[in-house]
């Protein structure tokens, strides 16, 4: 299939579109259901490619994945076992999720073997935290030329851990480490993302006792057994504000069902900062949040992007788009990856005015400052926005290359979109149902 689409912009995205489990939640939960004994069950998984990849990985684990009607999945582990290290090297480089596979592969097996991690590359993305604390769980970690072997022959013990910084994946790590590691592990500066309560919740569905703490300190009980869940994911906040963005940088109005504004709300305040509107319908079926622009000039905000409850890297992209129309002089401050602003350089050959710095710009100093990172941006606006061709990046700048193309007068060529489904399902069938001119060459 080819992996270019032709965008022809200038039409304001109108109507509804719908979110459904957060790719950042369903992937991990699918992990989980290798620590239970009995089969899990999860509903609303969205068909992305990341969540192809977690089942390719479950299934070569000897995992029976089955699906039902409108995204429903069961994973059965009960046969679960070894699998062939070539086999699995089929899926090095396309996810980070095979690192989460640690802790319930020692546990069931006693030793694992991971892949080389893929990801979005913005940014170098060490997994040094992830190690450290398989080590102090007990584990030995061994690398070979094609990935990393992981053995625990004493067996994983509960421990007390605290993270350098509050890392999404290392916080799972040891979740889904601890759950089943003998006594109690204490970790502080842990991340406390939407997205790793609702882990939680699995887990504690599953017959694990994990206790959060208030100033980001997790307790996990360790337990013998632990079964399967049944769980409903929280509804993909990244998604619902990548919409929320295309709807204001193309002067449009949409619906988005399944969005819930307890999960937005940094989002929505910066939202509203800007001059876009929105209005949470909270219905517990077809419920959502309708985004619009309001009409008049939109306005230049200064925004941080940080951990849970900051306003979220993965929504950085998106909103850079709509400040390109925003008057004034916007300031971003990316303190979470410290590559992440290269996109910009395409929205410059757009039209847009996007300058980018090594200091930490409108706030607090993070760890990138002083260290030749562009990790800040000054966004000048409103910009004119033409069409231009596009190559896409990683994940987030391709929704964002494919929202300024929409945004743009004139035909757009962007190149790579097939990487876009790795987080946003059937999304072209959503842009065209939603006014967008776009079409396959
Ligand atoms: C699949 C998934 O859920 N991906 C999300 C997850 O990524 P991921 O879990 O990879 O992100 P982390 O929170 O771990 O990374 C945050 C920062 O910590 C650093 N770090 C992390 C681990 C480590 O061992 N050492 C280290 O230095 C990273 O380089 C980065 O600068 O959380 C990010 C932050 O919300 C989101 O952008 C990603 O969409
Ligand atoms: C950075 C992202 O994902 P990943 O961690 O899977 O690369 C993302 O979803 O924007």
């Amino acid at each position: 299939m080819n992996d270019v689409l032709v965008v022809h912009g200038g039409t304001p995205l109108h109507g509804k579109t719908r979110v459904r489990g957060a790719k950042n939640l369903v992937s991990k939960a699918m992990v989980a259901a290798l620590l239970g004994d009995s089969p899990s069950r999860l509903f609303n998984v969205p068909a992305i490619s990341d969540v192809e990849i977690v089942r390719g990985l479950m299934e070569l684990h000897g995992v029976r994945v089955t699906d039902g009607a409108d995204g429903e999945m069961v994973l059965d582990p009960t046969d679960a076992g070894e699998a062939d290290a070539d086999e699995i090297n089929v899926h090095a480089g396309s996810s980070r999720i095979p690192i989460l596979l640690c802790g319930p592969l020692l546990h069931r097996l006693g030793h694992a073997f991971i892949p080389d991690l893929g990801g979005c590359n913005i940014g170098g993305r060490p997994i040094d935290f992830h190690l450290k604390a398989l080590r102090e769980f007990g584990a030995i970690v061994d690398k070979t030329a094609s990935g990393m072997e992981i053995t625990a022959p004493n067996g994983l013990h509960g421990t007390k851990l605290s993270l350098p910084y509050p890392s999404v994946g290392a916080t799972e790590q040891i979740l889904l480490t601890a759950v089943r590691a003998e006594g109690v592990t204490e970790l502080s500066n842990a991340a406390i993302e939407p997205e790793i309560i609702d882990l939680i919740c699995v887990l504690q569905k599953m017959g694990a006792i994990i206790k959060v703490h208030t100033d980001r300190v997790i307790e996990i009980e360790g337990v013998k057994r632990l079964g399967g869940y049944v769980h409903r994911p929280i509804p993909d906040r990244i998604e619902a504000a990548s919409w929320a963005a295309a709807a204001l940088a193309t002067k449009g109005d949409v619906f988005v069902e399944g969005a819930r504004q307890a999960d937005m709300m940094t989002f929505l305040n910066t939202y509203l900062s800007v001059g876009g509107a929105f209005e949470v319908d909270d219905a517990p079926v077809g419920g959502g949040i309708r985004f619009w622009h309001p009409g008049g000039e939109l306005r230049a905000v200064a925004l941080e992007t940080d951990v849970h409850p900051g306003f979220m890297t993965d929504w950085q992209q998106p909103m850079v788009v709509a400040l390109t129309q925003a008057r004034g002089l916007s300031i971003v401050h990316e303190t979470v990856y410290e590559r992440r602003l290269g996109y910009t350089k395409a929205l410059n050959s757009m039209g847009a005015t996007i300058q980018t710095y090594r200091e930490c710009l409108g706030g607090t100093p993070c760890r990138f400052g002083r260290r030749n990172f562009m990790h800040s941006a000054v966004i000048a606006g409103p910009s004119k926005l033409h069409a231009a061709d596009l190559v896409i990046p990683d994940l987030r700048a391709g929704f964002s290359h494919l929202i300024a193309a929409l945004a743009a007068e004139g035909t757009s060529r962007v190149y790579g979109v097939n990487l876009i489904n790795r987080g946003y399902e059937d999304f072209e069938n959503k842009l065209a149902a939603l006014g967008a001119h776009v079409e396959r060459p």
